[in-house]
């Protein structure tokens, strides 16, 4: 895992504001993103997976870990979540919602028992030729972080062709407009869970984010997910 020092915050917090979404460059090297593809099989780091077209959430299949999550997982809760709970209040300051995010993850953990929110949602995901996954956005409860992260585990036009990182935002009476990303093996995406604020003439509004996977064409594509509010179930 990259010194998580490395990124330059300072950017990366000002593409979040402007635009909901900001890239981290090799924050894998490509061992740990095939131990972690390795590992997709093992059953014993899973609590539950989902087939996806049993839920009509496309075609693919994803598996939750079960705590302790496996230690480089639980370094990167711990290590971004930091970095991000200062944009997280702005957000929520500047929109009039809610109670401020504490300032570590421990902390966030705690505050999510407090909602009965116990379940680890961090994900691996996998899609095979025609694997897609659908808009959405990843709530589990009453409480959320407002900014999640992807991570591609495997090379594009390499290990798979299509299947790209979709996002749409949805501005308050207009169309949604759509963002598309192509990442490389090892990069990380970081983006708006749920919604965020864009600054108008009378102040801030508030601008829903979803997210979702275009088509697979060819070749197994493999993400993990990583959410910092924990679930319900
Ligand atoms: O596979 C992807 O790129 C998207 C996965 C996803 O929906 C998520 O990480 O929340
Ligand atoms: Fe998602």
């Amino acid at each position: 895992m990259a010194n998580i020092e490395n990124p330059d915050w300072a950017s990366v917090r000002e593409n979040l504001h402007q635009r909901g979404y900001a890239q981290l460059h090799q924050l894998l090297n490509a061992e740990e993103c095939d131990q972690l593809i390795a590992e997709y099989d093992n059953p014993v780091h899973y609590r539950k997976t989902i087939v996806m077209e049993r839920y009509r959430f496309g075609l693919g299949e994803y598996k939750y870990f079960s705590y302790p999550l496996p230690p480089i997982i639980q370094r990167l809760r711990e290590s971004i979540y930091p970095k991000l709970a200062p944009v997280a209040n702005q957000w929520m300051h500047v929109l009039s919602q809610g109670q401020p995010y504490p300032a570590h993850f421990a902390e966030f953990q705690a505050l999510c028992r407090t909602y009965g929110q116990t379940k680890p949602t961090v994900l691996i995901l996998k899609y095979g030729q025609g694997g897609h996954n659908t808009l959405h956005r990843d709530l589990y409860g009453d409480l959320f972080f407002p900014i999640q992260m992807v991570l591609f585990l495997n090379q594009p036009e390499q290990d798979y062709t299509g299947g790209e990182f979709v996002m749409t935002e949805q501005i308050p009476r207009a169309q949604s407009k759509a963002i598309v990303v192509k990442r490389q093996k090892g990069d990380a995406l970081l983006f708006t869970t749920n919604f965020r604020p864009v600054k108008g003439s009378k102040g801030y509004y508030r601008v829903n984010m979803r997210h979702g996977v275009s088509e697979v064409h060819d070749g197994q594509r493999y993400t993990l997910g990583v959410i910092f509010h924990d679930a319900l179930t």
